[in-house]
C-alpha cells in the first residue's frame, strides 16, 4: 500500500533524511519511532505530497506522490503535529466543512460525517464549539478531519503529543480501532506508543531507517538473544571454563565481585539468538562442582534496541552495515 525507495531530502545545505526506504502493507500499522529532529515529520510530509523530496520516489496506492498529489491525498487522512482546525465552528459544522473541501459529494457528506463523529466518539460533542474542547477531544476532531473521506491510508504526526495520560490512552485506543483495512503510519517519539499500537516499528534517527521490524523482533533481532546474570561459588577461571563450553553461550563477560562473599563471582552470559540454554547453563555449573546462588534472565527489549541504535554511534554503524550487506545478497 505504501512504498517508499531511497527518500532523501535537503533544506538548503542541511540533509533531514538520507536514502529512508520501507514498505508498509494495506491493514498494518506501523510506528515511525526516532528523537526530535530525526526525521519523522519530513518523512510524512514527503508522503501526503506537501513537501517534494530531493532523491528518490513514494508511492501510495501505486500513485507517486509527488507527481499525483491530488489523487495521492483522496487515498489519505493526514494528521498533522498541530491539528488544523477552526476554533469558532462546531465539531459538526467543521467535519461537513472538512467533508466538501475533500470532495465527498453532498449526498454522502452526512453519513460520512455521522461515522466519523463516531468513530473518534465525538457525537456527545458534535454540537459544541471546537474552541470550548478540551485538548484530547480536539485531537480526536484532529484524527476525524483526517478520516472523514474515508481513506484507505491514514497518516499521524504524533498523535498523542500534549495530552494527558487518559487521553493518551483514550487516543491510542482510537487508533487502534481505526486500523483493520485501513493502513496507517503514525510517528511518535515515545517508546510505548508503538509497541502497544503498532504491528511494525520503523526506527529513525539522523534522518535514517536503522531498523524495521515488529516491536518483539527487534527486541531479539538486533542484540543477542538472551542475557543471563549468575552468582557462583567456586573457582571463578573454572566458572568461565564451564560456562564457555556451554552450547549457544556467545559471550560472557566477568563481573564485579563488589560486596560479594570471599568465594563468590557475577558472570554475565549472553547467548547466541535463537536459543536459550538456561537448564544448561545450571546444569553444567553443577556438574563442576559449583555453587550456584542466583540466576536471572533478561530479553532485550524494544527500549534496549533503541537506546542502542540512537545513542551509540557504533551500533548504529554495525546495523547499517548489516542492512547494506542483506540488501546486496538480496540483489
Ligand atoms: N523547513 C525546514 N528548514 C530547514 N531545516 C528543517 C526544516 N524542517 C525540518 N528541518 C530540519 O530537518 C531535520 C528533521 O526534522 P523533522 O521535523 O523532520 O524531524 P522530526 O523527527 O519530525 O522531529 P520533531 O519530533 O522534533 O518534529 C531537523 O534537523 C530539522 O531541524
Amino acid at each position: 500500500m505504501i512504498e517508499v525507495e531511497h527518500l532523501s531530502k535537503t533544506y538548503g545545505t542541511h540533509r533531514a533524511i538520507t536514502d529512508v526506504t520501507f514498505r508498509v502493507e494495506q491493514g498494518e500499522i506501523l510506528g515511525f519511532l526516532g528523537p526530535n529532529g530525526a526525521g519523522k515529520t519530513t518523512t510524512m510530509r514527503i508522503l501526503t505530497g506537501y513537501l517534494p523530496a530531493t532523491e528518490g520516489t513514494a508511492r501510495i496506492a501505486g500513485w507517486e506522490v509527488h507527481e499525483n498529489s491530488m489523487a495521492v491525498r483522496r487515498q489519505i487522512g493526514y494528521l498533522p503535529e498541530t491539528p488544523p482546525l477552526y476554533p469558532e465552528m462546531t465539531v459538526e459544522g467543521f467535519l461537513h466543512f472538512v467533508a466538501r473541501i475533500k470532495g465527498v459529494n453532498g449526498g454522502d457528506r452526512p453519513t460520512r460525517v455521522a461515522a466519523a463523529l463516531s468513530s473518534c466518539g465525538l457525537q456527545e460533542k458534535r454540537d459544541v464549539l471546537i474552541r470550548k474542547l478540551s485538548k484530547g477531544f480536539k485531537q480526536r476532531v484532529g484524527i476525524a478531519q483526517a478520516i472523514v473521506h474515508d481513506p484507505p491510508v491514514i497518516i499521524l504526526d504524533e498523535p498523542t503529543v500534549g495530552l494527558d495520560p487518559r487521553q493518551i490512552i483514550e487516543v491510542r485506543n482510537l487508533i487502534k480501532n481505526l486500523g483493520g483495512d485501513r493502513t496507517i503510519i503514525l510517528s511518535t517519539h515515545i517508546l510505548p506508543e508503538v509497541s502497544m499500537t503498532c504491528n511494525r516499528v520503523a526506527i529513525i534517527h539522523r534522518g535514517r531507517v536503522v531498523a524495521i521490524d515488529s516491536p518483539d523482533h527487534l527486541g531479539s533481532q538486533l542484540t543477542a538473544g538472551t542475557a543471563y546474570e549468575l552468582e557462583v561459588a567456586g573457582d571463578v577461571l573454572l566458572a568461565q571454563q564451564t560456562l564457555e563450553q556451554v552450547a549457544g553461550v556467545e559471550r560472557l563477560e566477568i563481573l564485579s565481585s563488589e560486596g560479594l562473599a570471599a568465594d563468590r563471582c557475577k558472570l554475565h552470559v549472553t547467548t547466541a539468538v535463537g536459543t536459550d540454554p538456561g537448564r544448561e547453563l545450571a546444569v553444567a555449573l553443577v556438574a563442576a562442582n559449583l555453587g550456584l546462588y542466583e540466576m536471572r534472565r533478561s530479553q532485550a527489549t524494544l527500549e534496549d534496541v533503541f537506546l542502542q541504535l540512537t545513542t551509540e554511534e557504533t551500533a548504529i554503524n554495525a546495523t547499517l552495515e548489516k542492512f547494506d550487506s542483506s540488501e546486496d545478497a538480496a540483489a
